[in-house]
C-alpha cells in the first residue's frame, strides 16, 4: 500500500547543525601546498618535550616561542608531548581537578576579530566568519617566516581522519550510512563556498593572495577549523587558540565546562582577555590532560569533525526525518498543529542507541498519519487539545499505520548497508583494521544497531495493538460512559 506520509531514514541531520565545540587535525590525501611540511610524530607513547630527544624540532621551536612570548612559564603544569592521538598536552607535575593548565592571551587567538584587523580584513568583512578565518589561516601559512604564527603553523597537522578526506575507496566502506550522505553534502558545500570565494574575493585581490590557493588548501583550512576551533565561549563562537588546541579528547571526561574566557595579566605590563583551560581530572606527572570535546555529538559527528569515534555504543545514533506531505488533504491543518508545537513540515528526530524515542516523535508520527475516521480531530475546536490527544494512541488504524511505515523505513535503510552487524563484528575480531576502516565499521554497525532498535520498538508496539487504549475509549471513560473493564455503562432512567 502506498504510504500516506514520508520517512527519510537517510537524510543527515548533522549537515544542518553548525559546528559546535571543535578540536583538531586531519590527513589530506593530496597536499598541494608545496611549502606545507610533513609533520612526523612518534606515536604510541607519552613523551614530554624536554626529556624526549625524538620530539619534533618543530614542536620544540613552538614551545620555545610560547615561552619567549610569556604564554608559558615555569609555573605552567603541562607541555606538548607525542601521544597516541598525535600531539597532546602532558602534565609535568601532579595537577588537581579543575586546576588551570594553561592561559593564552587574546593577541594569539585566531578568530574573526584577528582577521578584521589584518591586511585581508577589509575584503573579508562580508564573508561568513569561518570563511574569513579559513582565508586568514591560508594567508598566514603562505607568509611562512613572515607570519607571527609561523611556529604554530609548523605544528599543525596536514590532516585528520575526518571522512571529508577519505578516498572514494575508503568511502565505499560507509556506503548506505547517513555519515556518507552527510560527508558528501559537507564536501559539496565546502566546494561551492570555495568556488564562490575564489571568484569574488581571492582572484580579484591577487595582490593579497599572491599564491596559488586550491580547493585542497581550502579543505585543509576547513578541516583545521572543524577539528580545532573552540566555540561556545562567552564572546567567541569560532576561535583557534594555539597551544590550547593541542588538547585531546577522552570519553573518561564527562563534563564540558573546561574552557573559559577570563581577564588577567597578559605579559609584564598588560592586562587582556585570556583563554583559560582547566583540567577536568586530577592527574599525575606524565599523564596526558584530556577534555571532553562535545557530549552531544554522535559518532558520525565525531568522525566528520575530528576524524575519530568512540568505541562504546553511547554515541551511536540515527536521524529519522518525517514529513507532512504537501499532497496530504489535511496538509494545512497538520502544518498548523505541528508549528504550534514547535515543529514544521519536516521534523528531524535523532534517535540514540539505548535511549527512548524523542518525546515529540510519536505525536508527530500520529499527526502525519492522521486521516479517515480520525480526521475530525483536526477540526479547529480541538486545536488546543490535539497535541495532548496525539501523545497517546489515537486509533488502531493510526497506530498500525505508524508501526508499519516506520518498520518499512528501517528495513529499507538496513538493506542499504553492504554488511550485516555480524559480518562487521567478525571483521573487527579478525584483524587489525586501519583507523579509517575501524571507524567505518564502527559507524555502520552503530547505525544498524539503532535501526534495529527502532524496528524492535515498533514491532513490540504492533504486537500490542489489540490491547492499547485509543482516543474513543479514553473519551468515553472521561465522560463516565465506560467502566474500568471496558464495559459500556448505559444510562438507565430511574
Ligand atoms: C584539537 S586537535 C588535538 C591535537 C592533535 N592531537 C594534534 O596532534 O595536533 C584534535 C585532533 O586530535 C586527534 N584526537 C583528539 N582526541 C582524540 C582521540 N581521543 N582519539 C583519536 N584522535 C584524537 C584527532 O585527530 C583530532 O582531530
Amino acid at each position: 500500500m502506498a504510504s500516506p506520509f514520508t520517512i527519510y531514514p537517510s537524510i543527515p541531520s548533522s549537515m544542518l547543525k553548525t559546528p559546535t565545540k571543535t578540536h583538531f587535525s586531519f590527513l589530506k590525501t593530496k597536499p598541494t601546498f608545496n611549502h606545507i611540511k610533513k609533520r612526523t610524530l612518534v606515536l604510541n607513547s607519552v613523551l614530554p618535550t624536554e626529556t624526549d630527544p625524538n620530539i619534533p624540532q618543530t614542536v620544540q621551536r613552538f614551545w620555545q616561542w610560547m615561552k619567549d612570548e610569556g604564554v608559558v612559564s615555569a609555573k605552567t603544569p603541562v607541555k606538548p608531548g607525542v601521544v597516541p592521538e598525535g600531539l597532546g598536552l602532558v602534565a609535568t607535575r601532579g595537577i588537581g581537578r579543575n586546576e588551570v593548565v594553561l592561559e593564552v592571551p587574546k593577541k594569539f587567538w585566531i578568530n574573526p576579530d584577528a582577521v578584521a584587523s589584518s591586511e585581508i580584513g577589509s575584503i573579508c568583512s562580508g564573508l561568513k566568519p569561518w570563511i574569513s578565518v579559513a582565508l586568514f589561516l591560508l594567508k598566514e601559512r603562505f607568509k611562512g617566516e613572515e607570519s607571527k604564527w609561523k611556529y604554530y603553523f609548523d605544528v599543525l597537522p596536514e590532516g585528520t581522519n575526518s571522512t571529508i578526506y577519505w578516498s572514494e575507496e575508503e568511502l565505499l566502506e560507509i556506503q548506505g550510512t547517513q555519515l556518507l550522505s552527510t560527508t558528501l553534502g559537507v564536501k559539496e558545500y565546502v566546494q561551492n563556498e570555495f568556488l564562490k570565494v575564489e571568484k569574488e574575493v581571492i582572484l580579484p585581490n591577487k595582490q593579497l593572495f599572491p599564491f596559488p590557493l586550491t580547493m585542497d588548501d581550502f579543505f585543509w583550512a576547513f578541516g583545521i577549523l572543524r577539528s580545532r576551533a573552540f566555540s561556545r565561549l562567552r564572546n567567541q563562537n569560532l576561535v583557534v587558540i594555539p597551544f590550547a588546541d593541542l588538547i585531546n579528547h577522552s570519553a573518561k571526561v564527562t563534563s564540558e565546562d573546561h574552557a573559559h574566557e577570563v581577564r588577567g595579566p597578559a605579559g609584564l605590563f598588560s592586562w587582556d582577555y585570556l583563554f583559560q583551560l582547566r583540567s577536568p581530572l586530577s592527574l599525575k606527572a606524565g599523564e596526558q590532560v584530556y577534555i571532553q570535546y562535545d557530549l552531544n555529538k554522535s559518532n558520525a559527528d565525531m568522525a566528520l569533525d575530528y576524524g575519530f569515534i568512540e568505541s562504546s555504543s553511547d554515541r551511536d545514533a540515527f536521524t529519522l526525518t518525517l514529513e507532512i506531505s504537501e499532497s496530504d488533504e489535511f496538509f494545512g491543518d497538520k502544518l498548523d498543529i505541528a508549528e504550534s508545537n514547535g515543529l514544521g513540515e519536516s521534523a528531524y528526530f535523532d534517535i540514540k542507541y539505548g535511549q527512548s524515542l524523542p518525546t515529540a516523535m510519536l505525536p508527530y508520527l500520529r499527526l502525519v498519519a492522521l486521516g479517515g475516521s480520525d480526521a475530525f480531530l483536526l477540526e479547529s475546536i480541538f486545536r488546543n487539545s490535539i497535541w495532548g490527544f496525539l501523545e497517546l494512541p489515537v486509533s488502531r488504524a493510526n497506530e498500525e499505520l505508524i508501526c508499519r511505515v516506520v518498520r518499512n523505513a528501517c528495513k529499507s535503510a538496513l538493506s542499504g548497508y553492504h554488511t550485516t552487524i555480524e559480518e562487521d563484528e567478525k571483521l573487527k575480531e579478525e584483524g587489525n583494521p586501519s583507523p579509517r576502516l575501524e571507524m567505518a565499521i564502527g559507524i555502520r554497525t552503530g547505525e544498524k544497531r539503532v535501526l534495529q532498535q527502532i524496528d524492535d520498538i515498533f514491532k513490540e508496539r504492533e504486537s500490542e495493538l489489540d490491547f492499547l487504549e485509543y482516543y474513543q475509549e479514553r473519551r468515553l471513560k472521561d465522560l463516565g460512559l465506560v467502566g474500568e473493564q471496558g464495559d459500556i455503562i448505559f444510562w438507565e432512567p430511574k
